[in-house]
């Protein structure tokens, strides 16, 4: 047990109370992580519970990888059964892969084969049952709608319940869009997010055969950042603690941040009244952040008043003071970070000797352009997280609805995205006809489609069309369940074109439950129901196999269904007929799709996990470990550490978010935000805020006021680092001006390279916040800014981008933009001491600087 000895006294506590209840509270950095794994190796070492009794939740899939590989580290393969270490979503996915089929009510309901609907599935069907409905969207966003039945779900809540609880007809029309969207998804065999953690509760809840056999196998359940599950979460861990109680809950309330989600803080306060027996375990103290860090971010966080309360401290005496910096405009501020951050890299050693890293961390993902820009500008590699996904990207999203649709052709969103995609000449008209009969036959689109081509309900090209797409899909079904070769002969038979048409292949239950199969190691007591002999698929059946060769009438594997989709339906053929950067890419994009199904394979994975992983991965799977810069979301760093940490944009409206402003639950969230962002730093912690900031597109900036969270740290935990002076200037004291370095001649994106500078001065150096402002008007075309026209200007007082111009109020300034010509010229002027400032040229009395 040599490891217990790297804990302090009070994680050895959290470590070795096994047997109940217990909570334990842990502050930032306290150790949370390192106990959870030793607990997990402390139970398989010392007390001798078998590793696959053991089920631990984590947030992230990552986090799940990670504490996997801990685990494996501390207790080095002595044994072949793993514990299960997964999110709350993928755990249910397997439950429900499973099992789901015990809800049936007379062989009625969801079927194992069920489809995952991710946000963009469900925004079509919500779009498709408004459309249904006559609601516009003027009246109801998608995204409203869409909240509203999440939060109605994970309160619990069905459409006549939402219908019953409301007065207003806003809410009204959501229950009856909510209904519809209900039915859909059941027509169509598919589960949205929500349900994952609704199915699974409810099944534990109703089928005791069910849940006792999942308590029966696992005897030790962890929940890591408990402070952010759900009710529906709460409810299933409560299920699985069965009556042993042995469930262990790692948590802080002050880092609860998805109550947007429908987290509920109260699962955490409450924890005592629903286990009186639990044991509670404080972590108190802090290795991640120095002293100042520390007293600063606690100083924030103590403004809640819906806390426990923990006093957090450190052995890290002092440190750095907090750094903040207010920029003159966002473009200065993310320059500013970017020059710090590459002189930061630059230096050897630090004192710690650890990996350089910095985190840029910001309230919403689209505040990260700037950022982005600015880190190209300096060739600093960076990574951003929570961008466009692999996943998210058309072309994949097209080819994994093929794969959707082919393994539950009940799909009808992943019909509807691939019925003419690429074109193949249904029309608009047609797929409205076929939902119109699907309506009136309460059919699934796939059945009703069936039913017309049979049919020959509509004109005999559009039947044609859609006949050659049926036949694709059958075609892929076919070979995806090993029955391509008779339903090739089946096909030839078939003379008649018309006859053919009704050739479905018929494709046995056990196939299909064979590509279910999923693996939750030993399952016991009835693990042998799934194994390959008792579902009829074992070797045997099988002719002789080659090498690298599937042998005939053997399941094709998801790689080549999509080759031969990529193939069939000419997609890469559209794409390259193209040719432009961006189709080669997305060619690109759909040859690693193609590699991601091999990988897949060799893991010996079905199509259905390879279709659940798809689903199930998130932004925050994207964090490189290795990337020295990384940009992304407060949101999405939490649970990670960096010796160098960013937090900008802190202005009222941005963080907090003004969204948040009304309601002072939400406000505590927002600070919750803030505590997560300033505890992520190690050494360094800079705050920063841009005085004047662009919004939603608008011409000219708007003054921003500093966020509240920067009042509430204590004046001497600051130091300002910098930042240009407000005051009136004094014309030609450069003592005014921010420095920054860096190269002039090459201004083309850095995408992915690693261009470190290794030294100041190689090409023209730039001085004073006038050529930060200069570079951004020269580069306005390159970097898509919302410009205008820049002609050439006429008569003798006008200016032009770029030109030096001095104010007598504000001083010498650089001209970034010019509107209009002669009496109505405008022009937009940046001003060091005070941003952006748009001018009529007639009035401004400005004069060549
Ligand atoms: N007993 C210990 N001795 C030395 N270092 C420790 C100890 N416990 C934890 N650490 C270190 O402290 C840092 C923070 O630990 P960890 O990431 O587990 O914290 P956490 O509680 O999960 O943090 P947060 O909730 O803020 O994400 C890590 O670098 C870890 O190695």
């Amino acid at each position: 047990m040599q490891f217990l000895e790297k804990l302090n006294p009070q994680q050895r506590e959290a470590v070795e109370t096994v047997h109940g209840p217990v909570l334990i509270l842990a502050g930032a950095g306290s150790g949370k992580t390192r106990v959870i794994t030793y607990r997990i190796a402390y139970l398989i070492e010392k007390v001798g519970v078998s590793p696959d009794s053991i089920l631990a939740m984590t947030f992230t899939n990552k986090a799940a990888a990670e504490m996997q590989e801990r685990v494996e580290h501390l207790v080095g393969g002595r044994t072949l059964a793993k514990p299960v270490i997964s999110t709350f979503h993928s755990f249910c996915v397997r439950v429900l892969r499973r099992d789901i089929e015990a809800l049936q009510i007379n062989g009625k309901g969801y079927r194992k084969d069920f489809a995952i609907y991710d946000e963009s599935d469900q925004q079509s069907l919500v779009k498709s049952a408004m459309k249904r409905l006559g609601i516009d969207d003027k009246q109801l966003t998608v995204r409203n709608v869409l909240s509203r039945i999440s939060h109605a779900k994970n309160h619990l809540l069905d459409p006549q319940e939402v219908y019953l609880q409301s007065g207003d007809p806003k809410v009204e029309r959501i229950a009856q869009i909510y209904k519809v969207y209900e039915s859909e998804l059941a027509k169509a065999n598919a589960l949205d997010f929500d349900d994952l953690l609704l199915m699974t509760n409810k099944l534990l809840k109703t089928s005791t055969e069910v849940r006792e056999r999942y308590n029966r196998r696992f005897q030790y359940v962890l929940i890591d950042e408990y402070q952010d599950t759900n009710r529906p979460q709460y409810e299933i861990m409560r299920a699985l603690a069965g009556t042993l109680h042995n469930v262990c809950a790692v948590g802080d309330e002050d880092q609860s941040i998805y109550s947007w989600r429908g987290a509920d803080i109260r699962n955490i306060l409450e924890f005592e009244q629903d286990f009186p027996e639990a044991k509670i375990v404080r972590l108190e103290q802090n290795y991640r952040s120095t002293q100042n860090i520390l007293e600063a971010a606690s100083a924030v966080v103590k403004n809640n008043l819906k806390r426990k309360g923990k006093n957090l401290w450190t052995e890290r005496m002092g440190g750095a003071k907090v750094g903040y910096y207010e920029a003159p405009d966002g473009e200065n501020e993310s320059l500013f970070v970017a020059d710090y951050i590459n002189k930061y890299l630059m230096i050897a050693h630090d004192e710690d000797d650890e990996p350089k890293r910095a985190a840029v961390l910001y309230r919403t993902n689209s505040q990260s352009r700037l950022f982005e820009e600015a880190m190209r500008r300096y060739g600093i590699k960076y990574n951003v997280v929570g961008g466009f996904s692999f996943y998210e990207r058309a072309e994949i999203k097209d080819m994994i609805s093929y794969l959707k649709l082919i393994q539950n052709p009940s799909d009808s969103v992943a019909l509807l995205r691939t019925i003419n995609t690429p074109t193949r000449g249904i029309g608009k008209t047609t797929v409205e006809q076929i939902e119109r009969i699907a309506l009136e036959t309460n059919l699934p689109l796939w059945d009703a489609l069936g039913h017309i081509v049979e049919q020959r309900l509509m004109q005999p090209r559009a039947c044609a069309a859609l006949k050659g797409f049926r036949e694709l899909i059958q075609d892929a079904r076919a070979m995806l369940y090993g029955k391509f070769e008779e339903r090739l002969v089946e096909t030839a038979q078939v003379s008649k074109p018309e006859e053919s048409d009704a050739a479905e292949p018929e494709i046995a239950d056990e196939d299909l439950q064979d590509n279910m199969a999923f693996d939750f190691g030993e399952l016991e007591p009835d693990a042998e129901e799934f194994s390959p002999e008792a579902l009829g698929t074992a070797e045997e059946a099988a002719p002789e196999k080659v090498e690298g060769f599937r042998s005939p009438g053997e399941n094709a594997n998801v790689s080549e269904v999509l080759k031969f989709l990529i193939d069939r339906t000419g997609y890469i053929k559209q794409l390259e007929a193209e040719d432009t950067p961006e189709s080669l890419a997305r060619i690109e994009n759909l040859r690693e799709l193609v590699n991601a199904a091999m990988d897949s394979r060799d893991r010996g994975e079905t199509i259905a996990d390879f279709l659940d992983h798809a689903a199930l991965v998130a932004d925050t799977d994207d964090i490189e470990a290795g990337a020295q810069v990384t940009l992304m979301t407060m949101h999405a760093a939490k649970g990670l550490e960096f010796p160098l940490v960013f937090i900008v944009g802190m202005e009222e409206g941005l963080f907090p978010s003004s969204r948040t402003l009304m309601n002072p639950d939400e406000v505590e969230e927002e600070r919750r935000l803030c505590y997560v962002g300033m505890t992520r730093a190690m050494r360094i912690l800079v705050l920063s805020r841009a005085r004047y900031r662009r919004r939603y597109g608008t011409d000219m900036p708007d003054a921003s006021t500093a966020s509240r969270f920067l009042s509430e740290v204590p004046p001497q935990l600051f130091e300002d680092i910098g930042s240009p002076q407000k005051k009136t200037p004094v014309f030609g004291d450069d003592s005014y001006s921010t420095h920054y370095d860096y190269e002039n001649e090459d201004q083309r994106p850095q995408y992915g390279r690693t261009k470190q500078k290794t030294s100041y001065g190689g090409g023209s150096t730039y001085n004073s916040i006038d050529n930060i402002a200069e570079f951004f008007a020269s580069r306005g075309k390159k970097f898509n800014r919302p410009s205008v026209p820049m002609e050439e200007p006429h008569g003798k007082r006008g200016f032009r981008p770029g030109q030096k111009v001095k104010h007598p109020k504000y001083g010498e300034g650089t001209v970034y933009q010019r509107e209009g010509e002669g009496e109505e010229a405008k022009i937009t002027v940046q001003f060091p001491r005070f941003g952006l400032k748009k001018l009529v040229e007639k009035f401004a009395q400005l004069e060549k600087a």
